[in-house]
């Protein structure tokens, strides 16, 4: 963990271990190290308060986690390559990133750098519960950030629910109306839940729900094809497809989402959906929708077409801001969001 952020989020102390004002490094019984420094909790804004340093085992290590009520972002899904985008977006942003994260079972590493500027310590899922239930006692604004599997995002919203800690859903996959039943029915819980965090693609698809609502029925009789190609490791039917087939169904066309043809294969990628070859593997999600009417005379296609991730990395930051301003409101009239909600507060930025 680099010195300035554990100096503005929290102090890490090896019990006994290290004087005020020094760091060291210290090494767990897996074998990860992790530097820690001791200090006095710096003020950075009139929300934060420190008091009496909470104690918490991680890795077999003994660490103090200052106490504060500041917004802090843990993100989790890291060494994911989405995962990662955020985390750089939030430091970007200046604000508290957690140095812990949530990571997969067979993720090998115990650290990941962001940036080379801030290190992160990787929690398996065996020991989740009992790390987040201690960050969430130390820091109770933290906000999560999910970006993990299809898999374990129902585990972990659930899991989130279960420690009282809001969070930005961006994994898909998941059973998203489960999400949202379990988040309204515990008090003090707020979450983003949506499958697209780009600002123009949530217009786009904000755009094609007001147009279904308004005119139900429009497209009657036409063909749909939907047409998505992503990295090839991408495990999942791309949900923004799946949100915008939502929105073409009620507009009249019979289409089911189990007939989105997906591309994985690079060089089907790059010939036919025309991903530039740096963007193939490394990150993209293009997008076609083609809609034919039953004459064949009348054509439309819509495509939303993202080199990398950052964009997605961005709305998922505003989301967090989103969240946190919301549960500060103390108005409890809506817990659960989607972009669209957080595009139209005007909490997008770019
Ligand atoms: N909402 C949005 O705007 C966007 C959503 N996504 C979604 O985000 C998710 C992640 O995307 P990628 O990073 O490309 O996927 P990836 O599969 O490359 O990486 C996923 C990471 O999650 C970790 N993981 C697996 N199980 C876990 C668990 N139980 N707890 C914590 N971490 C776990 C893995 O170790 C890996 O590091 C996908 O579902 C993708 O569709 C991606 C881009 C934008
Ligand atoms: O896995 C991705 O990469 C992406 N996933 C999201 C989805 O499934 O729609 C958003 C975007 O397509 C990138």
């Amino acid at each position: 963990m680099s010195q300035a952020r554990s100096a503005d989020w929290m102090a890490f102390v090896p019990l006994g271990a290290v004087g005020e004002g020094s760091s060291a490094r210290i090494r767990g019984r897996s074998g990860a190290t992790l530097v820690v420094s001791r200090g006095p909790c710096v003020r950075a804004s009139s929300r934060r308060r420190c008091g009496v340093p909470l104690r918490m085992q991680v890795d077999g290590m003994e660490v103090q986690i200052e106490r504060s009520d500041e917004l802090c972002v843990m993100v989790n899904g890291v060494p994911g390559p989405m995962a990662t985008e955020v985390a750089r977006a939030v430091l970007r942003r200046k604000l508290p990133l957690v140095p812990f994260a949530l990571t997969g079972p067979s993720v090998a590493q115990h650290e990941a750098s962001i940036d080379g500027s801030s290190e992160v310590k990787l929690v398996k899922p065996d020991a989740a519960r009992s790390v987040l239930k201690q960050i969430k006692a130390a820091r109770p604004n933290v906000v999560c950030v999910d970006y993990t599997h299809p898999s374990s995002a129902n585990a972990n919203a659930s899991l989130y629910a279960e420690c009282g800690v809001c969070y930005v859903m961006g994994t898909t996959g998941g059973d998203a109306d489960a999400m949202r039943r379990e988040v309204a029915d515990k008090a003090g819980m707020f979450a983003v839940v949506a499958p697209n965090m780009a600002k123009q693609i949530v217009a786009f698809q904000a755009a094609m729900k007001i147009m279904a609502e308004q005119f139900p029925g429009a497209f009657e009789g036409y063909t749909l094809t939907v047409v998505e190609s992503h990295q090839s490791t991408k495990a999942d039917t791309s949900g923004t497809a799946k949100a915008v087939v939502a929105s073409f169904k009620q507009l009249g066309l019979d289409f089911d989402v189990d007939q989105i043809e997906k591309v994985r294969d690079p060089e089907q990628s790059i010939s036919r959906m025309r991903v530039p070859a740096d963007a193939v593997s490394s990150g993209h999600a293009f997008h076609t929708y083609h809609l034919s009417s039953p004459d064949g005379s009348v054509h439309f296609e819509f495509q939303h077409n993202v080199a990398g991730r950052r964009v997605y990395a961005e709305g998922t930051v505003d989301a967090v801001q989103f969240l946190d301003r919301q549960r500060g409101s103390g108005s409890a009239s809506q817990t659960v969001f989607d972009m669209i909600d957080v595009l139209r507060s005007g909490s997008m930025k770019s």
